[in-house]
């Protein structure tokens, strides 16, 4: 009989995650091995990996253990590590209380962007403090076909670049990046958000993901979405002095983002939990083959 692997499956407005749960760190998950698990064809299928490690026992997560206990060991479709993944973080939440090592209410979780404070709320939503955003100068070009725009520069824990639109469709097929430049914006690589108004403090866009592809929504992009929108409409709340609430609208669902004076953002929106079951470590193994 060959070992078996426990995984969960889960989405966070169909932003997909394939959950690995390994406590104290004794999975080995190569770049290859994710790619493998996030095969929508050969394999189970998703934007990303959670690995679910406790923080004490992974390297780059012992520093905060005294805060939080879990760290989410987040990796994209193509088995890339990234700083940090929103609507992740909010799927892990929602794993950690279906696994029962938490209840509903107020936790923390360790990424590589830091500890996010989050909290279950008995309606089911998700809600993820994530942090300041940070705008590093000058603007830059994301161009599809014969469009280009002029983009934001937003950095929250991990790059983007935030194109405002006149139709969501002039994206294209974002099969492939978008050339962004100069490329020196973004030595590590960039998410490119193209966006649309669809009212007073409403949005909607779409995202083409480092390392995953297109995806049906990205929790940081929304974020650096909200951000650029509030400083194109004069609504930085750095400068207005009130919080700014932006709903955006994503092709996989809706979140809501607020950025408060002090610039601390909050990120609300629906994680759950698909399926669970178990991984043939003898199939995982010949696919790296
Ligand atoms: N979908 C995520 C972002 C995942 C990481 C991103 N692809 C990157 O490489 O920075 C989200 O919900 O934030």
């Amino acid at each position: 009989m060959s070992t078996r692997i426990a995984f969960l499956k889960g989405h966070g407005t169909e932003n997909d995650f394939v959950i690995v749960p390994d406590p104290e760190n004794a999975i080995e998950l190569s770049p290859a091995a994710v790619a493998a698990l996030c095969d929508r064809r050969a394999g189970i299928g998703g934007d990303g990996v959670l690995h679910v490690v406790r923080s004490a026992a992974h390297p780059e997560a012992r520093h905060m253990a005294a805060e939080a206990e879990w760290f989410m060991d987040y990796r994209n479709g193509d088995g890339s590590v990234a700083e940090m993944c929103g609507n992740g973080v909010r799927v892990f939440a929602r794993y950690l209380q279906y696994a029962g090592h938490v209840g509903g209410g107020d936790l923390a979780i360790a990424t590589r962007a830091g500890v996010k404070p989050v909290h279950i709320a008995k309606d089911g939503d998700v809600t993820v403090a994530m942090g300041r955003a940070r705008l590093p100068e000058g603007d830059v070009t994301v161009t599809v076909d014969e469009r280009s725009w002029t983009a934001r520069n937003v950095n929250m824990g991990n790059p983007h670049a935030v194109a405002f639109v006149d139709d969501l469709a002039h994206a294209g097929d974002l099969y492939a990046a978008p050339p962004v430049s100069p490329a020196t914006a973004y030595p590590d690589g960039v998410n490119v958000e193209f966006v649309v108004d669809r009212g007073p403090r409403h949005v909607a866009m779409r995202v083409h993901e480092r390392g995953s592809g297109e995806t049906r929504s990205c929790g940081t992009g929304a974020c650096a979405v909200a951000v650029a929108a509030a400083r194109r409409d004069g609504a930085d709340p750095a400068v207005t002095g009130t919080p700014a609430t932006y709903t955006v609208d994503l092709p996989g669902g809706r979140l809501v983002i607020t950025e408060r004076p002090d610039g601390e953002i909050e990120m609300t929106g629906p994680a759950v939990i698909v399926a669970a079951g178990e991984i043939d470590a003898e199939w995982l193994e010949s696919a790296l083959r």
